[in-house]
């Protein structure tokens, strides 16, 4: 694949002397939503973790491999700090800073990497919140605390919050796992729209929320990469059947698929 957004090569990844990802190899095409699927404790977290060098914050943790986004390698031409640039992130549980205003989360990012201040600043902190859907909400309440927005809203501050960078790929771990589904189908409309201009990594559960937002993606079982495609072509085994076969006959079926790919 020529200039994906992200590649991945070699990739290995230990926990003190646990291997959790192992030889990890792919590429994500620019302006796509590609997604991360596995059982829990597969090692989804990690991988995304490793690719914006936030797994760094884990002392315990090593990692062997190259990641390039945007053709520059995160961890050999980019201080750490210099990574949210490239990569914003997205958590499962909405966290904005509580002690924060509206307007003072998204321009954050922004302001600790001197991007910007006054009349610009504003412009980079409405269209963040416009990107992700919360301007109109939240126009009139700019001052008020994070904290007072609904838990549907807070996770849409935090996209708008992550996007302040204008960062070319943006990263999310079950970003939906704790909404409503009124607001995990705001999310995955925005994800859908959002990924016209920037590529989207998400890590699911779901493999039906996969079908509905992404374009790519891969199956992890303990820290390997088991199936890696099209999302129509990932998922023609059914997954569950995939997941119920991994389990039972674990060495097996991922030798075959390996054969396969
Ligand atoms: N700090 C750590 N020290 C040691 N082991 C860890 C640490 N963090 C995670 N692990 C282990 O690494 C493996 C991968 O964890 P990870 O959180 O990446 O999985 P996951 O697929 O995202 O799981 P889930 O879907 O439940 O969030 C698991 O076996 C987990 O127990």
């Amino acid at each position: 694949m020529e200039n994906p957004a992200v590649r991945i090569q070699n990739l290995n990844v230990y926990y003190g002397n646990e291997q959790v990802l192992f030889n990890i190899n792919l590429s994500v095409p620019r302006n796509s939503v590609y997604a991360i699927l596995g059982p829990s404790g597969c090692g989804k977290s990690t991988l995304l973790r490793t690719i914006n060098r936030l797994i760094e914050l884990r002392p315990e943790a090593r990692v062997e491999g190259k990641v390039e986004i945007m053709g520059i390698d995160v961890y050999r031409e980019l201080p750490r700090e210099q990574v949210a640039r490239l990569a914003g992130m997205v958590f499962q549980m909405p966290n904005p800073l509580p002690h924060l205003s509206i307007y003072d989360n998204v321009a954050l990012g922004p302001r600790l990497h001197g991007v910007a201040k006054g009349r610009k600043l504003d412009e980079i902190v409405r269209e963040a919140l416009e990107q992700a859907g919360l301007w109109e909400e939240v126009k009139n309440k700019l001052k008020k605390p994070a904290t007072s927005l609904s838990g549907g809203q807070q996770q849409r501050l935090c996209i708008a919050r992550a996007l302040a960078l204008r960062p070319p790929v943006l990263l999310m771990d079950e970003p939906t796992a704790n909404l409503d589904p009124v607001n995990e189908s705001k999310i995955e409309e925005l994800i859908r729209k959002l990924s016209r201009e920037t590529t989207i990594i998400i890590v699911t559960h779901d493999p039906e929320q996969a079908k509905r937002v992404a374009n790519r993606g891969a199956i992890i079982f303990k820290g390997k990469i088991v199936k890696e495609n099209f999302i129509d072509s990932l998922f023609a085994v059914p997954y569950y059947d995939l997941i119920q076969k991994l389990t039972l006959e674990e060495r097996m079926i991922i030798e075959a698929l390996q054969e396969k790919r």
